[in-house]
């Protein structure tokens, strides 16, 4: 099928590479220019492993192509709109780039007038697609699914390639063939319901997930003080079929771009609607204060940061992604900062970016590099290069060893046997 998808950040991106790898003829539209330039000399604007060589795969195989024109999509069969819905001030999800996405379209389907569907990809509060199908009324033949998204930042190829399940939202049997036309050759179950089943089951995915990490992340603190340990209490659940073993990991907190802002509309749509999710409110509660609580087990090795050399280990939101929105390392940066102390910050990835809001932070090269001299290491990313190191050499160079394990992703056993003191989330 011809499939143009609008947005080409994370999940537009991915959506177009994945389309073109099912066989689909695909062009990616964005209206940042300097995105599409790079994106047609096959480099992506976003860090992923592996998801550059599929994009120069299918470009140099002609199945996608990118423009900043949606003229240039007009003979697509299929829109996706990709685009971002970010948090507003108030809390809710600001839609103006879905509806001017769809006002775009309109204009291309009524100068030439053909049988296309509208997939709506973004996470939109339930509503939002019977809202688009209004706008359209007037438009024969153009019909309006949605269709949400699931992937994993820094997984976010293979999560589109090989979904956890198609969730399509659409009433009408014809809207509905094309979506299955669509997905012909992924294998994965498939959810056919209504527009707004679909929007919600996007929203409740991801406030679920939340819920399991908050859950953890406070129990980490009876954990912490009761002396027990999280990584065993986490594996002794999840063993639990009906629990599962996934999202149970403490730590600092969740970031990224999506459950932070997800929770929130999520809570904002409730309230619309006269009702409190008052577990949702409490999950969001312990995410903002889980920082400042891992930074009090610092204070217990570190009373007075004033001067002292802290190494920051990982800043992206987490591995295999260079994204720090809503990452739980600026928080800790900032907080590093107001105490005083001298941070020596590592990402493999990130640190570009990180450094431009915070440019009185020393960034290194190396994970060693950021611990020498340093009076404690916080790890606040669990990269492979932040994990897998050389225990003798940096216990050697460090001020003081103190390892804080944001991720309990240290080896606690062999660190302690090395020397060190060592605390992770509700583990000791
Ligand atoms: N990032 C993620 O891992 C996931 C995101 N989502 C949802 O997918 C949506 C997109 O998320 P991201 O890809 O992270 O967003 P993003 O903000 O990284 O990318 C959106 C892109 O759309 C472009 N854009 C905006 N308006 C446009 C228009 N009218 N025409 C052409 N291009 C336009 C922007 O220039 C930008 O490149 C959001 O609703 C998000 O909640 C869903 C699942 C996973
Ligand atoms: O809607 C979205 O954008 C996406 O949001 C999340 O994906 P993502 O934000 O890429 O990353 P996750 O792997 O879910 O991690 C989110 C945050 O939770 C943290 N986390 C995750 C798992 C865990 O056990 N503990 C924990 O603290 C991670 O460190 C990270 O900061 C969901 O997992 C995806 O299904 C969803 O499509």
């Amino acid at each position: 099928m011809k499939v143009a998808v609008i947005g080409t950040g994370y999940v537009g991106l991915t959506t177009a590479v994945s389309l073109a790898m099912n066989g689909h003829q695909v062009i990616g539209i964005d209206l940042v220019e300097a995105k599409i330039v790079k994106l047609r000399q096959g480099i992506s604007p976003i860090y992923e492993p592996g998801l550059e060589e599929a994009l120069k795969q299918v470009l140099t195989n002609g199945a996608l192509a990118f423009s900043t024109k949606l003229q240039d999509a007009g003979d697509a069969d299929v829109f996706f709109v990709c685009v971002g819905t970010p948090e507003a001030e108030d809390g809710t999800a600001d839609l103006r780039y879905v509806y001017s996405a769809v006002a775009a379209i309109k204009e291309i389907h009524q100068a030439s007038p053909k049988s296309r569907v509208i997939v709506i990809k973004s996470t939109v509060p339930v509503g939002t697609g019977d809202k688009v199908a209004e706008l359209l009324s007037g438009c024969q033949e153009l019909s309006v699914a949605s269709n949400p998204e699931f992937l994993r930042e820094g997984n976010a190829l293979f999560d589109a390639l090989t979904p956890s399940r198609i969730v399509i939202g659409a009433s009408e049997p014809k809207t509905r063939e094309v979506m299955e036309e669509l997905y012909k050759g992924v294998s994965a179950p498939r959810v056919v319901t209504t527009r707004a089943n679909a929007e919600l089951i996007k929203y409740a995915s991801n406030a679920f997930l939340a819920t399991r990490i908050s859950f953890m992340n406070e129990l980490s603190r009876l954990s912490a003080a009761l002396g027990t340990d999280m990584v065993t209490i986490a594996h002794g659940m999840g063993l639990d079929s009906r629990i599962g073993p996934e999202f149970l990991r403490a730590g600092v907190g969740y970031g990224g771009s999506c459950f932070p802002k997800d929770t929130i509309a999520l809570l904002q749509l409730a309230a619309q609607n006269g009702i409190s999710l008052s577990i949702l409110e409490q999950v969001r509660k312990v995410n903002a204060t889980q920082p400042v609580w891992f930074l009090e087990q610092l204070q217990k090795f570190v009373p007075d940061c004033r001067g002292k050399r802290i190494a920051v280990l990982g800043l992206a939101f987490k591995p295999d992604t260079d994204d720090i929105r809503e990452a739980p390392s600026l928080s800790i940066l900032k907080a590093l900062e107001e105490k005083g102390a001298a941070v020596f910050a590592y990402d493999p990835i990130a640190a570009d970016t990180v450094r431009q809001k915070f440019p009185n932070v020393s960034y290194t090269n190396t994970a060693d590099e950021a611990m020498q001299g340093a009076h404690a290491a916080l790890l606040i990313t669990e990269w492979k290069e932040c994990v897998q190191l050389d225990w003798a050499k940096i216990y050697q160079s460090m001020a003081q060893p103190v390892l804080l394990d944001g991720r309990n992703a240290w080896p606690a056993e062999l660190v302690k046997q090395a020397g060190f003191q060592y605390c992770g989330v509700g583990r000791s």
